[in-house]
């Protein structure tokens, strides 16, 4: 896991119920986290285990039933969430349009708007199709316009709310790559998924389970259970959780419980290639 030192989000025992009087349902109980500046964290899950309700407290548009949040970063705004449906955030009826929408919206001064909306527009290969109706948009470009209105307000936070679970494998790709240009250039991001090959380019994994944190460490732990006493019979967070791990972790299992020695323990096919060679 790499180190970072700063931090950005405290959560500090936040719990959030839904509903009034006899019909409350309890999303998150007494969530503690904390969150450093520049790390990727990847938070997992089952349906209805909270992690909706976790990314809307992070971004502020919940607010907890208990509990506090410190947000520590001094940008304005601090936190912007993309949501799973491409669709939910278009608001406008043109791609200009739209993505000035959110800039006038936090009063950024006319004569500054063009220049961060035609950056952020070039930051994911959108800005050709500035004056296209954003409804000739595929879903994948619905998605990336929605990043570059979070772009735009160059926030330090990004929370996806399993941004990439309704796209085609390319337009996946090219927003797991706008997002990773993000994470170089140190913006701290919050990545909510069930398809576990994302997990390869995160520094740390939060499971959930049931409105709490069930695990909290790195993506080769998650995978493996505990490096120093790998078991194949043992139980690891990821089968614990109800999760299939990826196929590039599935031939690192057999392999290693056919005695072959990976390290570093593989998540990525290129991490697998690699320790596949060193033997
Ligand atoms: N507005 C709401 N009113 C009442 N209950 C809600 C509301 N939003 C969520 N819930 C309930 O809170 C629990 C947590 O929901 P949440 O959407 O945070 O989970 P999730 O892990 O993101 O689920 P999914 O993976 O299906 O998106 C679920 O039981 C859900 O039914």
């Amino acid at each position: 896991m790499n180190s970072f030192c700063d931090p950005m989000i405290d959560l500090n025992d936040i719990a959030v119920t839904y509903g009034a009087e006899d019909q409350t349902k309890s999303a998150l109980l007494s969530i503690r986290l904390s969150i450093e500046s520049g790390e990727w964290i990847a938070i997992v899950g089952s349906n209805g285990c909270g992690k909706s309700t976790l990314a809307k407290v992070i971004a502020g548009l919940i607010r907890p039933s208990s509990g506090h949040m410190i947000c520590h970063a001094e940008s304005s705004p601090a936190v912007q969430l993309v949501f799973q449906n491409p669709e939910t955030q278009i608001v406008r009826e043109t791609v200009y349009e739209d993505i000035c929408f959110g800039l006038e919206n936090f009063g950024i001064p006319q004569e500054r708007i063009e220049l961060r909306a035609m950056d952020a527009l070039r930051r994911v290969g959108l800005d050709g199709r500035k004056y296209d109706r954003t409804a000739t948009l595929s879903g994948g470009q619905k998605q990336l316009l929605n990043i570059a209105g979070c772009l735009a307000l160059n926030p330090s936070v990004y929370v996806f709310d399993e941004s990439t679970s309704m796209l085609d494998p390319l337009s996946r790709q090219s927003v797991l790559h706008v997002v990773r240009e993000l994470h170089r250039q140190g913006r701290t991001i919050v990545w909510i998924t069930q398809l576990l090959d994302e997990l390869a380019w995160c520094d740390r994994v939060i499971g959930m389970e049931e409105g709490t944190i069930v695990f909290d460490g790195s993506k080769q732990s998650f995978f493996y259970g505990d490096e120093a006493s790998w078991d194949r019979s043992a139980p690891n967070p990821c089968d614990r959780l109800g999760f299939v791990p990826p196929f590039t972790v599935q031939t690192a299992r057999v392999l290693l419980a056919s005695g072959y020695a990976l390290r570093p323990l593989p998540v990525s096919p290129d991490e697998l290639s690699k320790a596949v060679g060193a033997l």
